[in-house]
């Protein structure tokens, strides 16, 4: 039997299940597959930028997601080697958005919470254990093959999104290169519900630390503080998972060497690639599927919830208003491409080239960027309005 849908998202991430969800509010048929059986618990993407935020609330999800979440209006700039801290305030960027703030919260509590909705929708459907193993299609629509538990199904679908992730199978299937560098360097991030903030003077939720020998990120999520430090390559798993490798972290954040215990220790590897291209016929690449980049700045899974949103605009004046589907699905491509390549792969490098602070003339080039936002308010606006990845919006509206 073949089950027939106008759209079959893949992938029940952050970036699937708002396509997928959205559609259904529109009034499209959209089922979601999911190969796991569960939504996936990828602890790296934890916070929600201020645009996300109000997608979230034109969903109808954005209080049950403020709930379990922890606001943070203002993010920190440390040097370790000079002891210089800067803090942005989201507060002087509220005239560009209702929710100045960036929201920290696990990205599968958003995936289980909009999953559930869609399941309860009429128009969407969540089916979990759901492994892709082809797709084929024609001029009038996309063929998947499926496993499940119990049977190898059908399906048909006007269009399909696919948001499976890095390892994306349909991306594989359609044979489109992944073009772009991994780091050399891989980067390990530990958590602990230790009161760290009660060592460290004046800690936001969200802070950057910069040093030429060390950088490190401490990012609260509420019932957590991730530390994330790279990780050498000359160091093995062994040896960077190891209890020494912990103690050394906190001993080095803390000043001491008490004993913290840690709920996770992940080690992975960092990559900036983009699609070569972002839809061929009748599927659509988004989300990590299409791009992927560093973490530092909390892109990745922000920039795919905004091909989700400008992709399903796109499917409601195709599949509702008639519109003709190839320029409107080209021109998807050119924003989101575009805006990948511009600003997440350009600015997520500079971020990361920020807190390496490699020192040139005596100061390092976040030592000279942290001086400037401290004294320049028109530097400082137009920094944290790129970080909040409103720029980028405004840029992408401008692509025709
Ligand atoms: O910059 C951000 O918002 C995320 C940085 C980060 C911190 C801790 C773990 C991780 O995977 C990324």
């Amino acid at each position: 039997m073949i089950v027939r849908t106008r759209v079959l998202v893949v992938g029940a991430g952050p970036v699937g299940v708002t396509a997928a969800y959205r559609l259904a509010q529109m009034g499209i048929d959209a089922i979601l597959l999911e190969a796991n059986a569960d939504c996936p618990e990828d602890m790296r993407a934890s916070t929600f930028h201020p645009p996300s935020l109000e997608m979230m609330a034109e969903l109808g999800v954005l209080d049950e997601l403020e709930a379990a979440g922890l606001r943070a209006p203002v993010y920190q700039y440390r040097n370790r080697r000079t002891g210089n801290r800067v803090e942005l305030d989201l507060a002087e960027i509220g005239d560009a958005t209702p929710y100045p703030y960036r929201l920290q919260c696990e990205q599968f509590k958003l995936s289980r919470l909009l999953s559930t909705r869609l399941d309860a929708h009429p128009h969407g459907r969540s089916l979990f254990q759901r492994r892709i193993l082809g797709i084929a299609q024609d001029t009038a629509g996309v063929t998947v093959s499926v496993e499940s538990p119990l049977a190898i199904e059908q399906y048909r679908a006007d269009y399909v999104i696919a948001a499976d992730g890095a390892n994306s199978t349909i991306r594989k299937w359609l044979d489109i290169e992944f073009e772009g560098f991994t780091y050399p360097e891989r980067f390990l991030t530990l958590s602990t519900d230790y009161p760290i903030e009660t060592h460290i003077e004046g800690l936001a939720h969200v802070n950057y630390v910069a040093d030429s020998a060390e950088w490190c990120v401490l990012l609260r999520v509420p019932s957590l503080w991730r530390i994330l430090v790279p990780a050498r390559e000359d160091e093995d798993d062994e040896t960077l998972l190891s209890d020494a490798k912990k103690n050394r972290v906190f001993a080095g954040l803390l000043g001491d060497d008490r004993p913290i215990t840690t709920y996770h220790r992940t080690l992975y590897r960092v990559h900036q690639r983009v699609a070569h291209d972002f839809r061929k016929g009748r599927v659509i690449l988004a989300g990590d599927a299409a791009h992927l980049n560093n973490p530092l700045g909390g892109f990745g899974m922000n920039s795919g919830i905004h091909d989700a949103w400008n992709i399903t605009a796109k499917l409601r004046e195709i599949l509702l208003e008639g519109a003709e589907a190839e320029p409107l699905l080209d021109l998807y491509e050119r924003q989101r491409r575009t805006i990948t390549r511009q600003f997440v792969q350009s600015q997520t490098i500079k971020n990361k080239e920020m807190l390496e602070a490699e020192q040139r003339d005596g100061k390092s080039e976040q030592e000279r960027k942290l001086e400037r936002l401290a004294t320049d308010a028109d530097a400082r606006r137009d920094y944290m309005l790129r970080q909040a990845m409103i720029t980028s919006l405004r840029e992408e509206a401008a692509i025709a």
